[in-house]
């Protein structure tokens, strides 16, 4: 479905004893994330997944610590100078733009587009399977669609670091599944670093070839996938996951 492009470049992604405080909470981590490939960033509600991406984006600035990525330090960068795209749950899109230009401003926020600029949107959006529906508004468009619109604009924006927040949590399962496949198919292609924020253990195994388990806060678990879904997968896991942890793969299978 994706063509095939010559290799790339991936990025390493490093929290280096990075320390972030809400009032009273902080939160500290000291984590990387393997280059090239997707992480799941897993843990309960408020262990901080969102804060650790908000980190990297750069929408949370740390208290102490630094982020790096491929070793140069983009602590102090703002969101749009870091090479990094980020897709959240909703509200991913601008509501009087149109799928063109939502996916557009991956490439310039003034929507200053070239020849270049709109092929590369054009074939962004055959690639997410929105070709036709260019003209539509956000709110033309079913939560899928928007989702791969959100997709889209990370596949033009074209940057090294891809941070999914929870983006399927609102789609039902058959559409959580094409997205999980066209996340595949992108990483596969574009060899991002990719964090996935999920609450699906099926959906982490899919996709993940490494995981990062949070707690309080602070990183509890990391490690390789198959470690973890593994029936001697860390304690704090095993017991966050319950049955859907451990339960081999095939039996998964619809
Ligand atoms: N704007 C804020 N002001 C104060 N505390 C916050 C704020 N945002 C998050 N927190 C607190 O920081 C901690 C981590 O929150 P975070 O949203 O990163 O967790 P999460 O793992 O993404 O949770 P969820 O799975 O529910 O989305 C929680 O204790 C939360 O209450």
């Amino acid at each position: 479905m994706i063509a095939d492009k010559p290799a790339r470049q991936v990025a390493s992604l490093t929290l280096d004893k990075t320390t972030f405080s809400y009032g009273e909470t902080t939160l500290a981590f000291d984590v990387e994330f393997p280059a090239g490939k997707i992480s799941a960033v897993m843990g309960p509600s408020g262990s901080g997944k969102s804060t650790l991406l908000n980190l990297v984006a750069g929408f949370e600035i740390p208290s102490s610590g630094r982020i790096l990525i491929n070793g140069k330090d983009f602590t102090a960068t703002s969101p749009a100078e870091r090479p990094v795209s980020m897709v959240f749950q909703e509200n991913n899109l601008f509501a009087h733009l149109d799928v063109f230009r939502n996916v557009g401003l991956g490439i310039s926020p003034s929507l200053t587009l070239d020849s270049g600029g709109h092929a590369a949107i054009a074939d962004a959006l055959a690639r997410t399977g929105l070709a036709g529906k260019e003209k539509r508004l956000p709110r033309e468009l079913s939560g899928g669609e928007r989702q791969r619109v959100a997709l889209a604009r990370a596949l033009v924006r074209d940057r090294p670091v891809l941070l999914l927040d929870e983006p399927f949590a609102s789609l039902g399962p058959a559409l959580r599944e094409d997205m999980l496949e066209l996340v595949a198919a992108m990483q596969i292609e574009r060899k991002m670093t990719t964090l996935f924020v999920t609450h699906q253990p099926e959906d982490a195994r899919r996709l993940a070839s490494h995981v990062v388990f949070l707690e309080n806060g602070t990183v509890a678990a990391a490690g390789e996938a198959a470690d973890f879904f593994s029936a001697d997968g860390p304690e704090a896991f095993r017991r966050y996951a319950g049955s859907a942890g451990s339960t081999p793969l095939a039996s998964n299978a619809h």
